[in-house]
Formats: C-alpha cells, structure tokens, sequence
C-alpha cells in the first residue's frame, strides 16, 4: 500500500519494528514522554498521535488505535500494510466479566471473541477464531511471571462493538470463559492474521462488569504503567 496513508502522514521507516498501541491518544503521549527517548512524533493526523523512539537502547514506536474495532482496523491494517510494522502489541482498559479478576489485574487476551461483523470481509465458510501470537504471548507471560505482585490471567477477551449496550448480553460471554471487554482486540488479531504478523493485546481490569468497583485515577496511573512497562520489555526490536 502507498504511504503516507489517509490516516498517517509518517515517511518510510518512520515507525519502528514494533507498535504498542493504547486506545487513547493521550496514553500514547504518555508512554513517549515518560519512556521513551529522544521520541519523535511521526504522526498527529486526527491527532492520534505516534511517536518512535528508544526504550533502554531499543527502536519502539506507540500510537494510539481510537476505539473499536473499526478504528483499530484502520491502524493496523495501514501499519502492517504500508509501513512494514512486524509486531503490534495493544495495551488497553477492559472491565472483568469474573468475580476473580481484580481492579489492576493484567489479562493476556490469547483469543479475542467478537460480537462485530469485521470477519465478514474474509468470506470464510464459518467463523474466524482471532488468536494471538504465540511468541509474544509466551514472552508477556515469561515477564509478568518475573514482576513481583503483579495479578493476570491468561484467555479470551470479548471485543464489543458498544460500550454501552441496551441489552446487557456482553454478560452471557462470562458462561464461555470469557474473562473481560474491551474494543479492540479482534480486529488487531484479524489483520495480524492476514497479514502474517504478530499481534497481542495486554488489557489491564479498569473496572468490574460483575462488581460495578472501578478505579480511580491515580490506581489507573500506576497499574497502566505496570501494562506499558512490560509492554516496552517484551517488544521485539
Ligand atoms: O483504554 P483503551 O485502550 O481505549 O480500551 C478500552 O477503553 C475504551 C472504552 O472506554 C475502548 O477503546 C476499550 O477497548
Ligand atoms: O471496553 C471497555 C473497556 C473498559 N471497561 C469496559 O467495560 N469496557
């Protein structure tokens, strides 16, 4: 695909070997002012920001996806496609469909249900399972096992087209196993797929479909940052 897209204004090898990708714009920011150095952006149109930098002598690029799959389809299909991005690793909130998931808790999402239509396009004859890649997966696995203190499972995340929903059905995927909601992870899965690249989305629990408990801001600042900074180790370079 020709760059710059419609949606990135970044030259050739302006983004590095891996994307982290949160939803916000503003956490992206974050991730480049506080982690990276000498980060450059290399995107702000609509103002999802990108930036690549270095992380301890590592290339590493973060831009924000927006939210819902539709938004995170566009992203990472022109990351993969025009600017030859091997690995993306989403770095999200997503609320816990299980009594046994905690507020901070990480969840590893090593399938991404989906109650959207993205896999239409593919024209398979049956449903598309989205998976994640099994070496970043082990490699997320094999850091969160060395952070002391650090909750997280390992499953299926739901990725929902609303967040706010008339009926209320999101609950019955917790009788699958299903351990939490967010927007995104399905699409990112799907063009990984596609494209023969590796993706991974790493959510941390910002509140309870079960409980109603949510966190505040300050408990959301340091239990992000516990999700960015393994995100940032596991990165391929
Ligand atoms: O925190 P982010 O990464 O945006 O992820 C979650 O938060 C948003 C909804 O508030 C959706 O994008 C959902 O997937
Ligand atoms: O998509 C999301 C993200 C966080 N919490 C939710 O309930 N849904």
């Amino acid at each position: 695909m020709n760059i710059p897209t419609p949606h990135i204004e970044a030259k050739k090898g302006d983004f590095a070997k891996t994307v982290l990708m949160p939803g916000d714009p503003l956490r992206a920011r974050f991730i480049a002012e506080h982690y990276l150095e000498d980060a450059v952006l290399v995107n702000s149109v609509r103002q999802m920001s990108g930036y690549t930098g270095t992380y301890k002598g590592k290339r590493v690029s973060v831009m924000a996806s927006g939210m819902g799959m539709p938004s995170m389809g566009i992203y990472s299909y022109e990351l993969f496609n025009g600017y030859d991005v091997e690995n993306i690793i989403r770095i999200g909130t997503a609320g816990a469909l299980r009594e046994d998931l905690h507020l901070r808790d990480l969840v590893f999402g090593i399938g991404a249900c989906t109650n959207s239509n993205f896999a239409a396009q593919y024209q398979l004859p049956g449903s598309f399972a989205p998976t994640a890649s099994f070496p970043l997966l082990r490699k997320a696995v094999e850091a969160a096992e060395k952070r002391e203190g650090l909750h997280y499972m390992v499953g299926n995340l739901l990725s929902s087209d609303t967040f706010y929903s008339d009926s209320n059905l999101d609950v019955n995927w917790r009788k699958m196993g299903v351990l939490a909601v967010e927007m995104e992870a399905a699409a990112l899965y799907m063009n990984a797929a596609r494209t023969g690249k590796q993706a991974l989305a790493i959510c941390t629990i910002s509140d309870s479909i079960v409980t109603g408990e949510a966190t505040n801001s300050a408990e959301r600042e340091k239990s992000f940052r516990d999700m960015m900074e393994l995100a940032l180790e596991i990165a391929p370079e």
